[in-house]
């Protein structure tokens, strides 16, 4: 960290991604001083923290943060091909991108590390996936992978092939989430209640279930047997959710696989 500090931290792109990964390293007691944020039209979030904005850049930044729309990384990515090829650690968030295609645009000597986080990463409650090329030492996937704390959790991945199903589970993950809180608070709503009570009890429940799935030792499996008495309510939904042809499981299997199927156009 002291040498993120002294050789300095540079960000391309400061969308949803990066503002949420700049805000827990500021959070964290990263000196705005020593980041730099490259960016066609910063938020005014961003022009308040203090950072270097499309300022030069550092002469040999410790870490290179690309937070661009894969779409763009091609356009945006040569104007930082002078720190290619050096001990500038290039960490990218964009889904799809592979590091052979990094080593392309960068040199093949650059170190280059995949990281896909998610959007909890605003509040310190992200978890981030990392994976790095052959030229990422020990100490660089150490460094990345303490930097990507400071957002919530981090998984080292074993080969870059793991990113793919990762991305579909946990980079994407918190749009399902969320979008089962919507439909519990329509389901609610239609149901009876006022729209704002069926919302509050979805985010609730939802939210609640969650730090209770990570909190306890017990598996979700057993989680999900205790809110289920026999021959109770819960049973009657769960053969609903639970069914092998039109519930969660073929449901969630065609939701991952169509991510899947994108993160690859992507590549
Ligand atoms: N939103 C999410 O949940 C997650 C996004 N990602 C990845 O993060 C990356 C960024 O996504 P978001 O933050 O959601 O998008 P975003 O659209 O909020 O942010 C992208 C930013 O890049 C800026 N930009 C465009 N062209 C640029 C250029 N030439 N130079 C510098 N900046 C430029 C845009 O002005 C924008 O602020 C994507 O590659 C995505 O795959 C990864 C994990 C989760
Ligand atoms: O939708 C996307 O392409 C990005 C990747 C993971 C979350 N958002």
């Amino acid at each position: 960290m002291d040498d993120l500090k002294k050789r300095g931290l540079v960000l391309l792109g400061c969308g949803k991604m990066g503002s949420a990964m700049l805000k827990g390293w500021l959070d964290g007691g990263l000196p705005p001083s020593s980041v730099t944020v490259i960016a066609p039209r910063p938020s005014d979030w961003v022009k308040s923290t203090g950072v270097n904005i499309n300022t030069d850049l550092p002469e040999d930044p410790a870490i290179v943060l690309l937070a661009v729309k894969p779409q763009k990384m091609a356009e945006a990515l040569p104007s930082l091909k002078a720190l290619g090829n050096g001990s500038t650690v290039f960490l990218s968030v964009a889904a799809g991108i592979s590091l052979a295609s990094y080593e392309e645009m960068l040199g093949d000597k650059t170190p280059i590390i995949r990281a896909m986080p998610n959007t909890p990463s605003a509040i310190g409650r992200g978890v981030t996936g990392i994976v790095g090329n052959a030229r990422v030492t020990a100490d660089q996937i150490q460094l990345a992978d303490e930097l990507l704390q400071a957002v919530g959790q981090v998984v080292q991945l074993e080969n870059e092939g793991q990113i793919r199903a990762l991305t579909a589970v946990s980079g994407c993950g918190p749009a399902y989430v969320f979008h089962l809180i919507e439909t519990m608070a329509a389901a609610g709503t239609a149901a009876g209640l006022p729209e704002d009570m069926a919302l509050q009890l979805a985010k609730a429940t939802v939210a609640g279930a969650g730090v209770l799935a990570e909190e306890t030792d017990e598996t979700p499996t057993q989680l999900r047997v205790n809110v289920t008495s026999p021959n109770g309510v819960t049973a009657e939904a769960l053969r609903v959710l639970m069914d092998e042809e039109n519930g969660f499981p073929p449901l969630l299997d065609r939701a991952i696989k169509a991510a899947m199927k994108r993160d690859a156009e992507l590549a």
